[in-house]
């Protein structure tokens, strides 16, 4: 897949692109509604002998736009999105920096700069894709924007458990902590990266040593709790309990919040590593215990929770 840059005024000469059947969108999560809108571009492509492309902006419009809720936080940072489009098998991956001047562009002018003068002779987007200055542009009067130059597909509401699938609602229900039912609306469980970093060593003391997970800021991390999940350590996936929080059994520092996971049947040293944890299942709030043998007797019981649920 190539990954082109545009800016704005836009930077690239139509004559080296060739002919496109585009997706549009921001494509926060590249979750099932997202992939259905992509997989369309495709298809269209290969019926018309087109190349597929999919339009991303970044960073999310939000940011630059002065909504009261700016995503600085994703589902899927760039770096992730671009690696889950490519899979799909997209040709052409276009990124739009998302500046006030580019969303100062009337959805007639997006049109003409950045779709027809970009060779693309079909555009897929969802029925609810909106383009232009104050997002005025909508499927209804594309085909009076389009001037006849490309045909378009409107692809329309996939939904589950009759809601619309959308990036806003699947990052309620990360921050709600429902990652269990990710699967149903993002296609995948929601993984984040990190590094191991060193903790305070006490987990070894008391019988489960864990590796502390310095997670990106730029992810969303799921809420204070314990979780049933898998973690990969080079190439291979492991499972595990992890437990975000402040461990209020030892600290009063509430805003201290790490994220450690106790791997099972496992003993190597992995400080310095890369992994990605994989969020399965919400087990339980975190507690202030009285004493460590209340702590431990309650994480052989999540534990044992999590082995549970795993071979279900
Ligand atoms: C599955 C699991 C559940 C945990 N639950 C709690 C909890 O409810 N309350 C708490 O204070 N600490 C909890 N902890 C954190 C432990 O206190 C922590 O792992 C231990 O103090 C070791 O920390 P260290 O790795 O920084 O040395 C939990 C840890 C794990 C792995
Ligand atoms: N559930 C869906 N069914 C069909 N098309 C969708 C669905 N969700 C998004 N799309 C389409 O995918 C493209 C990308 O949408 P966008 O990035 O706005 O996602 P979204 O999930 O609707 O996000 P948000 O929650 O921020 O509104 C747009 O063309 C949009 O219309």
């Amino acid at each position: 897949m190539e990954v082109i840059k545009l800016e704005f005024p836009i930077n690239i000469d139509k004559n080296e692109i060739p002919p496109l059947s585009m997706a549009l969108g921001y494509f926060d999560g590249v979750h099932l509604g997202h992939q259905k809108v992509i997989l369309e571009a495709k298809k269209q492509a290969n019926q018309k002998g087109l190349r597929s492309a999919v339009m991303t902006f970044d960073p999310h419009p939000s940011i630059v736009l002065g909504k009261n809720e700016k995503h600085v936080q994703y589902i899927t940072p760039l770096a992730d999105k671009i690696k889950i489009i490519e899979e799909l098998g997209i040709d052409y991956l276009f990124i739009v920096h998302f500046t006030s001047e580019f969303a100062n562009l009337l959805p007639q002018e997006f049109i003409d700069q950045y779709v027809i003068d970009l060779n693309v002779k079909h555009v897929v987007a969802g029925f609810d894709f909106s383009y232009g200055r104050m997002g005025k542009g909508t499927m209804e009067i594309l085909p009076f924007h389009s001037r006849e130059k490309f045909t378009f597909t409107i692809v329309d509401k996939f939904t589950s458990g009759d809601e619309k699938v959308s990036s806003t609602r699947i990052r309620q229900y990360i921050k709600n902590g429902k990652t269990a039912e990710l699967p149903e609306l993002l296609g995948r469980f929601y993984k984040t990266p990190g590094i191991v970093v060193h903790g305070d060593k006490r987990g070894r003391t008391i019988g489960f040593p864990t590796a502390n997970v310095d997670t990106k800021n730029e992810y969303i991390t799921p809420p204070l709790g314990v979780y049933a999940v898998k973690i990969k350590i080079g190439e291979d996936w492991y499972e595990g309990v992890c437990n975000v929080g402040s461990k209020p059994t030892f600290n009063n520092d509430a805003l201290k919040v790490s994220v450690e996971v106790h791997i099972f049947n496992f003993q190597k040293d992995i400080y310095g590593a890369e992994v990605t944890i994989e969020w399965h299942q919400y087990l339980r709030k975190e507690q202030k215990f009285s004493g460590i043998q209340e702590l431990v007797t309650q994480i052989e019981k999540d534990k044992q929770n999590a082995i549970k649920y795993f071979n279900k």
